[in-house]
């Protein structure tokens, strides 16, 4: 029988697909991202960052056992120094200014994903924050997993992907799809209901985020 997430996954399948092969992903692996475009993606991905740590923090809050909270808090940990740093030093390497870096303008599809997830937070189900957990682990390892690809030279295209594609993350996943299927299989009609509505809102705005950093630059 196919598991909860599978399902969810074929529900989403055309935004799935678009986002996994954007123009941005096809550019990354060639190292070929413009600054400008690096730099307002990175931008607004901070921000993203900042309420997807408080959602792992709900999904903590909300997990029915140990272990679950464990290993979440051991990928908050991850994403908290390793994830960070690389941040900074991007920024760095861009010329981003402090308040760039802090408070930048929000664009649209920013702020749909911050509500998104922060919607799933306060509904403190945790079957809806293992969707949408699920959907940016995933499709992102989805994209970056590509085993034969040379990286690129610059550090701030080459560590994007590895922070995506190292086995570290590649059993995360594994991990968190495993965890959406049990919750998805314990959960009851409306709690399911609900988090495939958090899952398919949450494909449309990882399409909707690759497509924006574009908006400015084409
Ligand atoms: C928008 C987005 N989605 C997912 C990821 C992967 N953590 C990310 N950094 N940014």
């Amino acid at each position: 029988m196919t598991g909860f997430s599978e399902q969810l996954r074929a529900d989403s399948r055309a935004d799935w697909d678009a986002a996994a092969r954007h123009r941005f992903v096809d550019e990354i692996f060639r190292g070929a991202v413009a600054d400008d475009v690096m730099r307002r993606y990175l931008v607004q991905d901070y921000q993203f960052i900042d309420r997807f740590v408080a959602l792992i923090g709900a999904a903590i809050a909300t997990a029915d056992r140990f272990e679950s909270r464990v290993r979440f808090a051991q990928f908050a940990a991850m994403i908290t120094s390793d994830e960070n740093t690389y941040f900074l030093r991007a920024f760095d390497k861009l010329g981003v200014p402090p308040e760039q870096r802090l408070a930048p303008r929000l664009t649209a599809p920013t702020r749909a994903f911050q509500d998104l997830m922060a919607e799933a937070a306060r509904a403190g189900s945790y079957v809806g924050c293992l969707a949408v957990l699920g959907v940016a682990e995933w499709l992102y390892l989805d994209w970056a997993d590509r085993p034969d690809a040379t990286l690129p030279d610059d550090f701030v295209h080459a560590e994007w992907i590895t922070l995506h594609n190292n086995d570290g993350f590649r059993a995360f996943v594994t991990w968190l799809r495993g965890e959406l299927d049990r919750a998805g299989a314990a959960a009851d009609e409306q709690s399911r209901a609900r988090a495939a509505g958090l899952f398919r809102r949450a494909v449309a705005c990882e399409r909707d985020f690759f497509d924006h950093v574009y908006d400015d630059a084409a």
